[in-house]
């Protein structure tokens, strides 16, 4: 059912001449949305929402509280699948490829465009185990020795090897609230994803933890395409190189981060970003 709804609205909506800026990329698009339409009931959380994703790019969502950031976001790995009541239609693409395919094996989706949480979530096991568990249930390893070196990579991906390579049997619920969400980053890595959706990761962290998070996601960049839903607009400022204002539902206006917070088209985001409202 949501297959039909969701093809048959990709033709029903053109894209919408009301996002100021540039939503969409030349070249390097990673992931596309074309009219992209999600509810909650009866309830409409995005509406027509058309962009690009660039490809190893940091793609910030802004916007007030509720506007949908967190909602979009779910919606390109399927989180929202999750969700009985909501509903998507539209066309979501990852390099041409249709998300929503009735021949896609959403384990698989999930494994290519993984996700961070707001809250860091180790499972109750060991840093090792929790880095391990992915490639594992994935079969990406045939021998011991290389779910090791998959572990200590993603763990130095991370940022984090250096500080838990001599404890990598204890429990990660053991770690300080950073070091647990830079674990849930190397948990997502460890299955070698292309795109990495983050809701506000930080957002429960302080600021030094904060920090490093930021810095660690411009590093991943250059591997990995990163999407981040933030609160922060200096956070947004600080690590991406497109961002998108949403409100109400509806992609206001999206480009390149500095013309955003420098000189944004829509009044909307003007009033956003210079603190009016939100
Ligand atoms: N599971 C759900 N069931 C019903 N409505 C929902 C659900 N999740 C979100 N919504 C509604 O959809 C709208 C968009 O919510 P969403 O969480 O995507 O916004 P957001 O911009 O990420 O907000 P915040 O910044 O507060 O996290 C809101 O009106 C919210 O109440």
């Amino acid at each position: 059912m949501k297959d039909e709804q969701h093809s048959e609205s990709a033709q029903e909506h053109a894209y919408p001449e009301t996002t100021a800026g540039k939503p969409t990329v030349e070249d390097n698009a990673k992931v596309s949305a074309r009219g992209a339409n999600v509810y909650y009931g009866e309830k409409q959380a995005i509406k027509n929402v058309s962009l690009d994703v660039g490809a190893h790019e940091v793609t910030a969502f802004i916007g007030p509280s509720g506007c949908g950031k967190s909602t979009f976001l779910r919606a390109l790995n399927r989180m929202n699948d999750t969700i009985d009541i909501c509903r998507v239609t539209g066309d979501f693409r990852l390099d041409g490829e249709d998300i929503y395919d009735r021949k896609v094996d959403v384990v698989q989706l999930r494994a290519r465009v993984g996700m961070v949480f707001q809250k860091p979530n180790p499972f109750p096991k060991s840093i090792f185990e929790n880095v391990a568990y992915g490639p594992r249930i994935h079969g990406l390893v045939a021998h011991k020795s290389e779910l090791d070196e998959i572990v200590h990579t993603s763990l130095e991906r991370a940022g984090l090897l250096g500080e838990v390579k001599d404890r990598l049997d204890t429990p990660g619920t053991g770690l300080s609230g950073g070091q647990q969400q830079r674990l849930c980053i190397a948990r997502a890595i460890a299955v070698s994803p292309e795109v990495i959706l983050m809701d506000e990761p930080c957002s429960a962290l302080d600021p030094i933890a904060t920090a490093k998070i930021e810095e660690l996601i411009d590093e991943l960049r250059e591997n990995y395409t990163i999407v981040i839903v933030t609160h922060s607009m200096q956070q947004a400022a600080r690590v991406s190189q497109r961002t998108a204002f949403f409100h109400l539902g509806n992609l206001v206006e999206m480009g390149d981060t500095e013309t955003i917070f420098t000189n944004p088209e829509h009044k909307l985001t003007q009033g956003y970003i210079t603190g009016r409202f939100g």
